[in-house]
């Protein structure tokens, strides 16, 4: 079958990104494009650089060489206007542990200049299922609250490319099918990037697939045109290269 989203404008556009750390190379002249609308899981073992790409990919950092386009936008000239159109769900959930829910929220939602913030931070915290929480302090939140907490504040300003950086980490079976049911009503007109350990269910949930080690990509193509049997065997195989 050939790729439904071919057509469409792009989300993202990478030409030969490369980052380089003392002398080593995180990421080693990885080009890819992916439409928008589309689903991206991204693959590979420990050290294979997807944290790294997807943190240049949200401007928190800067390419050695390469260039990012984001909706059209290039994240080296114009990073504030990439900022905009961006979400970003990672490890560092870029929360304030001594500021309530409800102030960690109405602290993004201003930063963004939301229209009419407390509608809309209510709004995402019932999303999130968080909203009977909203006046407590982070710091009192399990792993999983902040998780869906940090999930929340990624959508403060209803972005059109959400980059999620494993975010099944610590939720529990409840947490992980509300994240699910969030996302599955997100994704009409929405692009996504996801880094995963986790094959089957990034797998699943993809239009597009792509394949990291050491800093190269192995394998970026969308879903309809890969073999899942195969590209688990790959998987295997570039794990077991062991840690970049
Ligand atoms: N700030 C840094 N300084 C030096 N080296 C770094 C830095 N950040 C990442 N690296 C190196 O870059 C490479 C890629 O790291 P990265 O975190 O992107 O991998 P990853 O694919 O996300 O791994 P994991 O699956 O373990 O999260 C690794 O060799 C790592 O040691």
């Amino acid at each position: 079958m050939a790729d439904a989203l071919a057509n469409e404008p792009l989300a993202l556009e990478v030409k030969k990104l490369t980052k380089v750390f003392g002398d080593r190379k995180a990421l080693d002249n990885v080009s890819f494009s992916l439409p928008q609308g589309a689903f991206l899981s991204i693959f590979g073992p420990n050290g294979a650089g997807k944290t790294t790409m997807l943190r240049m990919l949200s401007t928190l950092a800067r390419p050695t060489s390469g260039t990012i386009r984001v909706m059209g936008i290039d994240a080296k000239e114009d990073p504030d206007k990439v900022r905009d159109h961006i979400g970003l769900i990672s490890h560092n959930s870029m929360l304030y542990p001594d500021l309530t829910a409800m102030e960690n929220m109405m602290f993004v939602a201003r930063l963004y200049g939301v229209v009419d913030p407390e509608a809309r931070v209510r709004e995402l915290l019932r999303a999130v299922e968080l909203d009977h929480r909203r006046f407590d302090s982070v710091r009192t939140f399990s792993r999983g609250m902040t998780q869906r907490l940090s999930i929340a504040r990624a959508l403060i300003n209803d972005p059109d490319v959400v980059f999620l950086d494993e975010p099944y980490a610590g939720l529990d079976p409840h947490a992980v099918e509300i994240f699910d049911e969030l996302i599955a009503s997100l994704r009409e007109g929405r692009t996504f990037v996801m880094v995963s350990h986790d094959l089957q269910k990034g797998f699943a949930a993809c239009t597009h697939a792509m394949m990291l080690a050491r800093g190269r990509v192995m394998v970026c193509s969308p879903k309809d045109e890969l073999d899942f049997d195969e590209f688990k065997g790959l998987y295997r195989e570039t794990v077991g290269m062991g840690v970049a």
